[in-house]
């Protein structure tokens, strides 16, 4: 058990240090594009399945909660949480769906849309990044394993350098932190 702990341990920290290397500047320009978005009146949107559903909904909360910083609520919304939306967009367009109609209804131009997947390839995450930038919003996608077709729909897509989904799943976690304290920083 040991072993398998500190294995666990020295693939995220080699992670983490690759994504370091790798990542820095995309994430620079990323906190920039969502602090002139806050600045300018519009919002963050951001969606996943599964974890990185569980990251969109801890990223959003941390804008219009907060993070550190005791400071004005900024607008950002997970499409993850409304089981009414959710189960009616699924029943009546399909899974894939789910995202894309939301975007549609939610999205204004210049909204900042982060689509989260670590395969990259998750069909309702793909779908709802093409409405974003049919919309046009500025699109970011947070992905994995080389980027897979999030590569084609994204103005940035932040890939991070592992093929391991939770490893992929931690540093996009991080990455949302880093944004949040960046925009603690700037208000
Ligand atoms: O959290 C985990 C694994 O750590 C899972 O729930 C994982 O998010 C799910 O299998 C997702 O459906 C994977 O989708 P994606 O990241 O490839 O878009
Ligand atoms: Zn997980």
């Amino acid at each position: 058990m040991i072993e398998k702990i500190t294995q666990e341990f020295n693939e995220h920290i080699a992670t983490a240090q690759q994504s370091l290397i790798q990542l820095n500047d995309q994430i620079e320009q990323i906190c920039k594009i969502i602090i002139d978005c806050i600045d300018r009146g519009n919002k963050v949107l951001l969606f996943g399945n599964g974890g990185s559903a569980s990251d969109a909904q801890h990223i959003a909360a941390e804008f219009v909660g907060r993070f550190v910083k005791n400071r004005k609520s900024f607008p950002a919304i997970a499409l993850t949480t409304d089981t009414s939306a959710l189960t009616a967009i699924g029943n009546d367009y399909g899974f894939e769906r789910v995202f894309e109609r939301q975007i549609e209804g939610l999205a204004v131009k210049r909204d900042v849309v982060i689509g989260i997947s670590t395969s990259g390839n998750s069909a309702n995450v793909l779908k709802a990044l093409i409405k974003a930038k049919e919309l046009e919003c500025e699109v970011i996608g947070f992905s994995g394993n080389n980027g897979g077709k999030m590569n084609d729909c994204c103005d940035i897509n932040i890939v991070v350098p592992s093929n391991v989904t939770a490893r992929i799943q931690e540093m996009h976690i991080l990455i949302g932190h880093i944004i949040c304290s960046a925009l603690d920083d700037a208000n």
